[in-house]
Protein backbone atom coordinates (compact mmCIF):
# COMPACT_ATOMS: atom_id res chain seq x y z
CA UNK A 1 0.00 0.00 0.00
CA UNK A 2 1.88 3.04 -0.85
CA UNK A 3 0.17 6.32 0.92
CA UNK A 4 0.65 10.35 0.17
CA UNK A 5 0.20 12.32 3.37
CA UNK A 6 -0.91 16.02 2.10
CA UNK A 7 0.81 18.46 4.11
CA UNK A 8 -0.26 21.82 4.05
CA UNK A 9 -0.96 25.35 5.49
CA UNK A 10 -4.75 25.78 6.21
CA UNK A 11 -6.13 29.43 5.36
CA UNK A 12 -7.67 30.32 9.00
CA UNK A 13 -11.75 30.74 8.16
CA UNK A 14 -11.73 30.54 4.34
CA UNK A 15 -13.43 27.53 3.10
CA UNK A 16 -13.45 28.21 0.06
CA UNK A 17 -10.08 28.82 -0.37
CA UNK A 18 -9.36 25.83 1.61
CA UNK A 19 -11.31 23.62 -1.17
CA UNK A 20 -9.36 24.88 -3.59
CA UNK A 21 -6.14 24.01 -2.57
CA UNK A 22 -7.14 20.75 -1.25
CA UNK A 23 -8.58 19.75 -4.60
CA UNK A 24 -5.23 20.89 -6.48
CA UNK A 25 -3.21 19.09 -3.78
CA UNK A 26 -4.96 15.65 -4.65
CA UNK A 27 -4.89 16.16 -8.13
CA UNK A 28 -1.02 16.71 -8.13
CA UNK A 29 -0.52 14.05 -5.45
CA UNK A 30 -2.47 11.40 -7.28
CA UNK A 31 -0.68 11.65 -10.03
CA UNK A 32 2.20 9.94 -7.86
CA UNK A 33 0.98 6.58 -8.34
CA UNK A 34 -0.37 6.27 -4.55
CA UNK A 35 -3.07 4.21 -2.92
CA UNK A 36 -4.25 6.25 -0.32
CA UNK A 37 -3.89 9.95 0.14
CA UNK A 38 -4.33 11.44 3.96
CA UNK A 39 -5.36 14.71 4.76
CA UNK A 40 -4.70 16.95 7.90
CA UNK A 41 -7.26 18.21 10.58
CA UNK A 42 -9.86 20.88 10.25
CA UNK A 43 -8.56 21.71 6.64
CA UNK A 44 -11.73 23.54 5.57
CA UNK A 45 -11.56 26.48 8.30
CA UNK A 46 -8.36 25.66 10.62
CA UNK A 47 -9.39 26.18 14.26
CA UNK A 48 -11.53 28.91 13.61
CA UNK A 49 -14.44 28.23 16.02
CA UNK A 50 -15.95 31.07 17.03
CA UNK A 51 -17.38 31.53 13.22
CA UNK A 52 -18.52 27.94 13.00
CA UNK A 53 -21.87 29.12 12.18
CA UNK A 54 -21.04 30.76 9.03
CA UNK A 55 -18.42 28.46 8.26
CA UNK A 56 -19.12 24.83 9.01
CA UNK A 57 -19.66 22.70 6.17
CA UNK A 58 -23.43 21.56 6.33
CA UNK A 59 -24.32 18.38 7.03
CA UNK A 60 -20.43 17.47 5.34
CA UNK A 61 -22.34 17.71 1.88
CA UNK A 62 -19.67 19.83 0.25
CA UNK A 63 -16.61 17.94 1.80
CA UNK A 64 -18.46 14.83 0.30
CA UNK A 65 -19.28 15.62 -2.65
CA UNK A 66 -16.07 16.94 -3.63
CA UNK A 67 -13.76 14.12 -1.96
CA UNK A 68 -15.79 11.50 -4.08
CA UNK A 69 -15.66 12.85 -7.26
CA UNK A 70 -11.91 13.30 -6.91
CA UNK A 71 -11.67 9.77 -5.51
CA UNK A 72 -13.54 8.36 -8.27
CA UNK A 73 -11.49 10.54 -10.82
CA UNK A 74 -8.34 9.42 -9.86
CA UNK A 75 -9.21 6.25 -8.51
CA UNK A 76 -8.02 7.09 -5.10
CA UNK A 77 -8.55 6.15 -1.49
CA UNK A 78 -8.90 9.12 0.16
CA UNK A 79 -9.02 9.47 4.17
CA UNK A 80 -10.24 12.73 4.00
CA UNK A 81 -8.25 14.39 7.17
CA UNK A 82 -11.46 16.59 9.21
CA UNK A 83 -13.75 18.95 8.63
CA UNK A 84 -16.00 21.17 10.51
CA UNK A 85 -19.19 19.87 9.89
CA UNK A 86 -22.56 20.94 11.21
CA UNK A 87 -25.24 18.48 12.19
CA UNK A 88 -28.84 19.00 13.29
CA UNK A 89 -27.92 21.78 15.00
CA UNK A 90 -24.52 20.41 16.59
CA UNK A 91 -20.89 21.17 15.18
CA UNK A 92 -18.86 17.95 14.50
CA UNK A 93 -14.69 17.44 13.97
CA UNK A 94 -15.69 15.03 11.45
CA UNK A 95 -13.20 12.73 9.25
CA UNK A 96 -14.70 11.23 5.54
CA UNK A 97 -13.11 8.55 4.17
CA UNK A 98 -13.64 7.45 0.22
CA UNK A 99 -12.73 4.34 -1.54
CA UNK A 100 -11.45 4.47 -5.15
CA UNK A 101 -15.28 4.08 -6.61
CA UNK A 102 -15.96 7.91 -4.77
CA UNK A 103 -18.32 5.68 -1.91
CA UNK A 104 -17.84 6.97 1.19
CA UNK A 105 -17.02 4.00 3.45
CA UNK A 106 -16.79 6.20 6.79
CA UNK A 107 -17.56 9.42 8.77
CA UNK A 108 -16.29 9.85 12.61
CA UNK A 109 -16.50 12.65 14.96
CA UNK A 110 -13.80 13.31 16.70
CA UNK A 111 -14.38 11.40 20.17
CA UNK A 112 -11.90 13.57 22.11
CA UNK A 113 -12.58 16.84 22.03
CA UNK A 114 -9.36 19.74 22.42
CA UNK A 115 -9.83 21.89 25.25
CA UNK A 116 -6.67 23.77 25.14
CA UNK A 117 -8.05 24.92 21.82
CA UNK A 118 -11.86 25.97 23.07
CA UNK A 119 -13.25 22.48 20.79
CA UNK A 120 -15.14 21.56 24.04
CA UNK A 121 -16.92 24.90 24.13
CA UNK A 122 -18.18 24.34 20.37
CA UNK A 123 -18.04 20.73 19.09
CA UNK A 124 -19.94 17.91 20.23
CA UNK A 125 -17.75 14.90 20.44
CA UNK A 126 -18.37 11.49 18.62
CA UNK A 127 -18.67 8.21 20.01
CA UNK A 128 -18.78 5.88 17.41
CA UNK A 129 -15.20 3.64 16.10
CA UNK A 130 -13.77 4.26 12.65
CA UNK A 131 -12.82 1.65 11.04
CA UNK A 132 -12.88 0.81 7.28
CA UNK A 133 -11.20 -1.34 4.88
CA UNK A 134 -8.81 0.32 2.10
CA UNK A 135 -8.25 -2.13 -0.71
CA UNK A 136 -9.06 -5.52 1.36
CA UNK A 137 -6.52 -3.73 3.94
CA UNK A 138 -8.20 -3.46 7.56
CA UNK A 139 -7.65 0.22 8.96
CA UNK A 140 -8.54 2.84 11.43
CA UNK A 141 -8.59 6.27 11.88
CA UNK A 142 -8.68 9.12 14.41
CA UNK A 143 -8.32 13.01 14.97
CA UNK A 144 -5.37 14.87 16.71
CA UNK A 145 -6.03 14.66 20.18
CA UNK A 146 -7.51 11.27 20.04
CA UNK A 147 -3.77 9.83 20.14
CA UNK A 148 -3.56 10.58 24.09
CA UNK A 149 -5.81 8.06 24.45
CA UNK A 150 -4.56 4.70 23.93
CA UNK A 151 -7.56 3.06 25.16
CA UNK A 152 -9.82 4.37 22.51
CA UNK A 153 -6.84 2.98 19.66
CA UNK A 154 -6.71 -0.02 21.16
CA UNK A 155 -10.37 -1.26 21.55
CA UNK A 156 -10.15 -0.40 17.79
CA UNK A 157 -7.05 -2.31 16.66
CA UNK A 158 -8.01 -5.37 19.08
CA UNK A 159 -10.40 -5.82 16.08
CA UNK A 160 -7.62 -6.41 13.85
CA UNK A 161 -6.97 -3.28 11.48
CA UNK A 162 -3.25 -3.40 10.22
CA UNK A 163 -3.10 0.54 9.82
CA UNK A 164 -3.92 3.90 11.65
CA UNK A 165 -4.22 6.92 9.78
CA UNK A 166 -4.31 10.16 12.08
CA UNK A 167 -5.34 13.60 10.81
CA UNK A 168 -4.05 16.84 13.08
CA UNK A 169 -3.86 20.33 13.83
CA UNK A 170 -0.48 20.10 16.40
CA UNK A 171 1.31 22.92 17.45
CA UNK A 172 4.84 22.80 17.20
CA UNK A 173 5.47 23.41 20.70
CA UNK A 174 4.48 19.60 21.30
CA UNK A 175 5.85 18.01 18.49
CA UNK A 176 8.43 16.00 20.32
CA UNK A 177 5.04 14.55 22.11
CA UNK A 178 3.92 13.96 18.04
CA UNK A 179 6.51 11.52 17.37
CA UNK A 180 6.59 9.92 20.44
CA UNK A 181 2.94 9.21 21.30
CA UNK A 182 2.53 7.84 17.14
CA UNK A 183 5.84 5.61 17.55
CA UNK A 184 4.08 4.34 20.71
CA UNK A 185 0.65 3.59 19.07
CA UNK A 186 2.16 1.50 16.52
CA UNK A 187 4.43 0.02 18.41
CA UNK A 188 1.56 -1.49 21.28
CA UNK A 189 -0.94 -2.15 18.23
CA UNK A 190 1.46 -3.21 16.21
CA UNK A 191 0.57 -1.49 13.28
CA UNK A 192 1.19 1.36 10.70
CA UNK A 193 1.28 4.64 11.82
CA UNK A 194 0.34 6.80 9.12
CA UNK A 195 -0.17 10.78 10.24
CA UNK A 196 -0.34 14.37 8.67
CA UNK A 197 -0.60 17.21 10.51
CA UNK A 198 -0.61 20.82 9.46
CA UNK A 199 1.76 23.03 8.72
CA UNK A 200 1.71 27.50 9.14
CA UNK A 201 0.38 29.58 11.81
CA UNK A 202 -3.10 30.50 13.15
CA UNK A 203 -3.64 33.41 15.32
CA UNK A 204 -3.06 30.90 18.50
CA UNK A 205 -0.89 28.49 17.32
CA UNK A 206 1.95 27.62 15.11
CA UNK A 207 1.77 24.49 13.57
CA UNK A 208 5.41 22.92 12.68
CA UNK A 209 4.40 19.41 9.88
CA UNK A 210 6.25 16.76 10.76
CA UNK A 211 3.72 14.18 8.68
CA UNK A 212 5.02 11.02 9.41
CA UNK A 213 5.01 6.79 8.93
CA UNK A 214 5.76 4.47 11.45
CA UNK A 215 6.20 0.68 10.77
CA UNK A 216 4.59 -1.72 13.58
CA UNK A 217 7.74 -1.70 15.53
CA UNK A 218 7.97 2.00 15.78
CA UNK A 219 10.91 2.27 13.53
CA UNK A 220 10.06 6.10 11.50
CA UNK A 221 10.12 5.19 7.69
CA UNK A 222 8.93 8.73 6.42
CA UNK A 223 8.53 12.16 8.76
CA UNK A 224 8.18 15.66 6.43
CA UNK A 225 9.53 19.57 7.31
CA UNK A 226 7.64 22.24 8.86
CA UNK A 227 6.70 23.24 4.93
CA UNK A 228 4.08 22.26 2.48
CA UNK A 229 4.38 18.61 0.71
CA UNK A 230 3.55 15.59 0.03
CA UNK A 231 5.34 12.97 1.87
CA UNK A 232 5.24 9.24 0.37
CA UNK A 233 5.61 5.87 1.63
CA UNK A 234 4.96 2.51 1.03
CA UNK A 235 3.55 0.06 3.69
CA UNK A 236 4.95 -3.66 3.69
CA UNK A 237 1.81 -5.56 5.35
CA UNK A 238 3.38 -8.63 5.39
CA UNK A 239 5.61 -7.00 8.45
CA UNK A 240 2.07 -6.09 10.30
CA UNK A 241 1.54 -9.90 10.01
CA UNK A 242 5.50 -10.81 10.97
CA UNK A 243 5.50 -8.85 13.99
CA UNK A 244 2.31 -9.78 15.37
CA UNK A 245 3.51 -13.98 14.56
CA UNK A 246 6.62 -13.43 16.64
CA UNK A 247 5.05 -11.49 19.40
CA UNK A 248 1.75 -12.13 19.80
CA UNK A 249 0.62 -9.27 22.41
CA UNK A 250 -3.19 -8.79 21.61
CA UNK A 251 -3.43 -13.00 22.26
CA UNK A 252 -1.34 -12.14 25.52
CA UNK A 253 -3.52 -9.77 27.13
CA UNK A 254 -5.34 -9.85 30.45
CA UNK A 255 -8.81 -8.70 29.53
CA UNK A 256 -9.63 -9.39 32.47
CA UNK A 257 -7.45 -7.72 34.92
CA UNK A 258 -8.26 -4.42 33.01
O1 LIG B 1 -2.74 16.91 22.28
C1 LIG B 1 -2.13 17.88 21.80
O2 LIG B 1 -1.08 18.30 22.29
C2 LIG B 1 -2.62 18.55 20.58
C3 LIG B 1 -4.03 18.20 20.24
C4 LIG B 1 -4.61 19.10 19.24
O3 LIG B 1 -4.01 20.06 18.82
C5 LIG B 1 -5.94 18.82 18.68
O4 LIG B 1 -6.60 17.83 19.07
O5 LIG B 1 -6.36 19.57 17.78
Amino acid sequence: MRVGLIQLDIRYGDPAANFKQVSAAIQKAARQHVDVLVLPELWNTGYALDRLPELADQNGQQTQTQLSALARQWKVNIVGGSVAVARNGHYYNEMLTFDRQGQLLSRYDKVHCFGLMGEQEVMTAGNQENRFTLDNVPAFGVICYDIRFPEWLRKQAARGPQVLFVSAEWPTARLTQWRLLLQARAIENQAYVVAVNRVGDDPQNAFGGQSLVVDPLGKLVAIGGAHAQLITATLDLKQVERVREQLPVFADRRPELY
